[in-house]
């Protein structure tokens, strides 16, 4: 057996036999457990207390991750190494948020200066488009940037422009990403031609839905302000240079990135522009900061107390020891209402895998189903479930000690009332005699009482842990997206898998590209399999348009 086949046997058995059964229990024999069992980076603490797990359970969940090399495997990513294995690509997402002199070397080249020319030519822009010094071709200031893109062209931005609200101070964000024509009709419904400014952001710049919003984009501003106008209201984010230029954006208006960066990894470069737009460079650099703050606690940080690693090893506990399929995202933070959304990219297009690295096949689980929404509206629609539902979930629960609104202080206590009742609800639960007796003691007579109590158990011992930090400003979200960054990484290196291809999205594609004409024409129907055959037949009998 080998030392990694040894420490999973050994966490298994673990589980069994000697992990805490009862929460409640192990916070009665050991009350100072919170402090044990969480970790801090500053303000910022992820409590784990709230999980079946013990001293020694942290103790083998570390020691799997030595047999998986952890610390010399990310090593060999921040300095570059080509650990996606299948692309042959160096993963250096952490180079876009480098804040240090330290170069970093891509085939031995230091690709620091190409970064921060980026990032230059990318606030130069931006302080044109926000003081109204750089305007579209009537002369008119841009009010509304529209960014078309999607999945990781998408979702960063779109989540991070969200959660940084109070920070706005330029023009108007608007994200078009699905294909349906109602997602950019109604963003163009209410837009003024001569005030919009476009980005077209794909790593790739053949992504179809991207390509195919663009060139609506495009003919609805040549439709009303001419074809000459183009120039002045598009710009670019890609890696694909040449393909830019083909459609038709200057080379000035073209903000690059390069194949080291993954898609769902890119918000920190070019792709973040939107957020830039809305906040402007100077918040845009303490969201990087707050991403290298993170890069550095995780490279520095002993084990137990670095967030990353033990928001990772609690992760692969619930998924691969304790068998758990999925795991909820609930932020108490309305302003993260997206990060559910883009945590479901980056961690399920990272880790939901069936092979390994060499190729074989996973051998017993890769990466959980990732969903959720923000808090306190969860708790008004799937909570029942999360509460007595037969599946447990664990519950990932990030909450703010200050929002933004002084004035309003009283729901923000409120909201952490709320987030905490939670996290202690699912844990504490509630017995079947305590169900009876409140009961009785409202005035219910025994018999009704005891029918009625059973429903209103909660087996609680249902795992969750708390991220709490000051304020959501720039830094703080650049903290918590690195660090979830870094825990899928370090789920991938227990797993044993490349977190860093995405393989799985191709078949759908090509079927999709193959389908479009016999949707169009119902030719070559007969050739598909009998259900996608009558479902072409259907649509087409209802199509109005031919
Ligand atoms: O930026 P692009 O190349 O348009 O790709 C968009 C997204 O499509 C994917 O390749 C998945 O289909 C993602 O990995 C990526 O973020």
């Amino acid at each position: 057996m080998t030392d990694k086949q040894t420490a999973k046997l050994a966490l298994r058995e673990h589980a069994a036999n000697d992990a805490p059964a009862d929460m409640r229990a192990a916070f009665a024999a050991d009350p100072d457990r919170a402090r044990t069992h969480s970790a801090r980076l500053d303000d910022m603490l992820l409590d784990w207390s709230k999980c079946r797990v013990n001293g020694q359970t942290l103790d083998l969940l570390t020691g799997l991750a030595q047999a998986c090399r952890l610390e010399t495997r990310r090593d060999a990513m921040f300095a570059g190494e080509a650990i996606n294995t299948t692309e042959n690509r160096a993963v250096l997402h952490t180079a876009l948020r480098n804040r240090s002199d330290a170069p970093v070397p891509v085939d031995g080249h230091d690709v620091m200066a190409d970064v921060r020319a980026v990032l230059a030519a990318m606030a130069d822009f931006c302080h044109g488009v926000r003081d109204g010094t750089l305007t579209g071709a009537t002369g008119a200031a841009f009010t509304d940037v529209v960014n078309i893109g999607i999945g990781g062209s998408d979702l960063g931005p779109a989540m991070a422009v969200r959660a940084l609200a109070p920070y706005h101070d330029g023009p108007r964000c608007h994200f078009v990403s699905n294909v349906d024509a109602a997602d950019i009709a109604d963003t163009l419904a209410g837009l003024d031609p001569a005030r919009t400014l476009f980005v077209v952001a794909s790593k790739t710049f053949t992504t179809i839905e991207t390509m195919t919003n663009a060139a609506t984009a495009r003919a609805w501003l040549v439709d009303k302000l001419g074809e000459a106008a183009v120039g002045a209201h598009f710009c670019a984010v890609s890696t694909a240079l040449d393909k830019v230029t083909e459609f038709g954006i200057g080379a000035e208006r073209t903000f690059g990135f390069w194949d080291w960066v993954g898609g769902r990894y890119s918000l920190w470069g070019a792709i973040g522009l939107p957020i830039m737009m809305a906040v402007g460079p100077a918040d845009f650099g303490r969201f990087l900061d707050g991403g290298h703050t993170m890069d550095i606690h995780f490279r520095s940080a002993p084990m137990r107390e670095n967030l990353p690693v033990m928001a990772g090893l609690i992760g692969y506990w619930h998924r691969a020891i304790c068998g758990y399929p999925s795991r909820a995202i609930i932020p108490y933070d309305e302003r993260l209402a997206r990060l559910p959304a883009y945590l479901q990219q980056l961690d399920m297009e990272s880790n939901g895998k069936g092979v390994r690295l060499d190729g074989s096949p996973v051998a017993g689980v890769s990466g959980p189903i990732v969903w959720g929404e923000p808090g306190t509206n969860g708790q008004h629609a799937f909570f029942q479930l999360l509460h007595q539902g037969t599946d447990v979930v664990p519950v990932e629960f990030l909450v703010a000690a200050n929002g933004h609104e002084p004035d309003l202080a009283h729901h923000h206590q409120l909201l952490l009332a709320n987030c905490l009742a939670q996290s202690e609800a699912l844990m504490k639960g509630r017995t079947l005699a305590e169900a009876t007796e409140k009961l009785i003691a409202r005035g219910m007579d025994e018999e009704e009482a005891n029918a009625l109590a059973p429903h209103k158990v909660f087996s609680g011992n249902r795992p969750s842990t708390t991220l709490v930090y000051d304020r959501l400003d720039p830094f703080t979200l650049g903290r918590i997206i690195a660090l979830y960054e870094h825990r899928v990484f370090v789920e991938a290196q227990l797993f044993g898998i490349n977190a860093f291809d995405q393989w799985g999205v191709e078949l759908g594609k090509e079927l999709a590209t193959a389908l479009l004409p016999v949707v169009e024409t119902g030719e070559g129907a007969g050739e598909r399999d009998g259900s996608t055959a009558a479902l072409v037949a259907h649509v087409r009998a209802l199509r109005k348009d031919g």
